[in-house]
């Protein structure tokens, strides 16, 4: 059944590959701070005597489009500000590690021992011998029993998951962006599942993106992770907001559904949509809101460079992935980044 689905998924992928996208140059010139997901209106009220004009002014900076955050996502609490507070800081201060990339789901590590493991247990009279071979308490060996959350980053190619996943693990004050998973303006940069270990209490996962220059072993490779990683807690489906909702996007979310794998969507690269108008009508005309699983709708825009515009809506983001893996206030990382 799971690999009828799969092969769904491989089919819709090839109809789709032939297509192309532009992928625009960005050039946006403003620099300013990342603005506090907090309630803005209260903040200007109250500091409104000492430093009113300049929070006005930076309260209007939000762009219109970031109010979609509350209303497509009536169905679910919005975070409070001492969660989206308790999340800054844990990744702020979370040390970011890369771990592995591979291009086989088998190369992952654990899977081999895994597989090993599982065939083994299938067969009870082997239960002696593994005992012996992994004494004490539990003959599970350690390298399956210490996994972390995944969460992971799928898309299409270009549509900004390596950026996103920088901005995410990355505090705006640290100028070094792009120094963990690697961005690009050529589409198809992401050839493996490339693996971040995040304060050492969740991995995230980028994946290469499907169409446009990418292979299908590509896509098997992420179809294969979704449908059998076990440690995989959620996938956040990324969709450009300047293309909108594509017939590839509707295949993975439909393959996600009928495999049961927990997904939300994220829209990115919101400040390239011109016509908000449209771009809402393209939601309420996609089906989105009609899925029985409900995922949330999340609707972003990053920072692409020292240069280049500020972010809005990572935080809340930031603040969402943790709820996903069950962590959340008060969550420490065992791992700081260097001072
Ligand atoms: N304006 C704007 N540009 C963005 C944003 N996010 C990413 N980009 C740009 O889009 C391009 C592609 O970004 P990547 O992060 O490499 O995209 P990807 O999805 O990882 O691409 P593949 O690895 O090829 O699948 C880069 O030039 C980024 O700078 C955004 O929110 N706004
Ligand atoms: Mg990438």
């Amino acid at each position: 059944m799971k690999k009828l689905q799969s092969k769904t998924l491989l089919d819709a992928i090839r109809s789709v590959s032939q297509n192309t996208f532009n992928v625009k140059t960005i050039v946006q010139n403003t620099k300013v701070n990342e603005l506090q997901l907090n309630d803005t209106s209260k903040k200007i009220t109250r500091k409104s005597l000492q430093a009113g004009k300049k929070l006005k002014k930076e309260a209007s900076k939000i762009p219109g489009w970031y109010e979609y955050n509350k209303v497509f996502n009536i169905n679910y609490d919005e975070p409070t500000s001492s969660e989206i507070n308790s999340s800054n800081h844990f990744f702020n201060s979370a040390d970011t590690k890369y771990e592995w990339s591979v291009g086989n789901f088998t190369d992952i590590p654990g899977e081999k021992l895994r597989k090993k493991y599982e065939a083994r247990t299938t067969n009870s009279s082997n239960e002696a011998g593994l005992k012996k071979k992994y004494p004490g308490k539990t003959y599970v060996p350690f390298e399956l029993v210490n996994g972390l959350p995944e969460v992971t980053f799928l898309g299409k190619s270009n549509v900004g998951k390596s950026t996103l996943l920088n901005n995410l693990t990355t505090d705006l004050k640290n100028s070094a962006l792009n120094v963990f998973a690697k961005a690009s303006k050529r589409a198809g940069f992401t050839k493996t599942l490339n693996s971040f270990n995040i304060g050492n209490r969740v991995r995230f996962i980028d994946t290469p993106g499907y169409g446009y220059r990418s292979s299908l072993e590509q896509g098997d490779l992420t179809t294969e992770y979704l449908l059998h990683r076990k440690e995989l807690v959620r996938s956040f489906l990324l969709i450009s907001g300047e293309q909108g909702i594509g017939e590839l996007d509707k295949a993975i979310i439909d393959f996600m559904h009928q495999n049961g794998v927990p997904f939300e969507i994220v829209f990115t690269k919101m400040d390239k949509v011109d016509n908000l108008v449209k771009f809402r009508e393209s939601i309420d005309e996609s089906g989105l809101l009609n899925l029985p699983t409900l995922p949330r709708l999340i609707f972003t825009n990053a920072y692409t460079s020292k240069t280049c515009s500020k972010r809005y809506g990572v935080d809340l983001l930031r603040s969402i992935i943790l709820q996903s893996c069950g962590l959340q206030s008060g969550l420490k990382s065992s791992r700081k980044k260097q001072k």
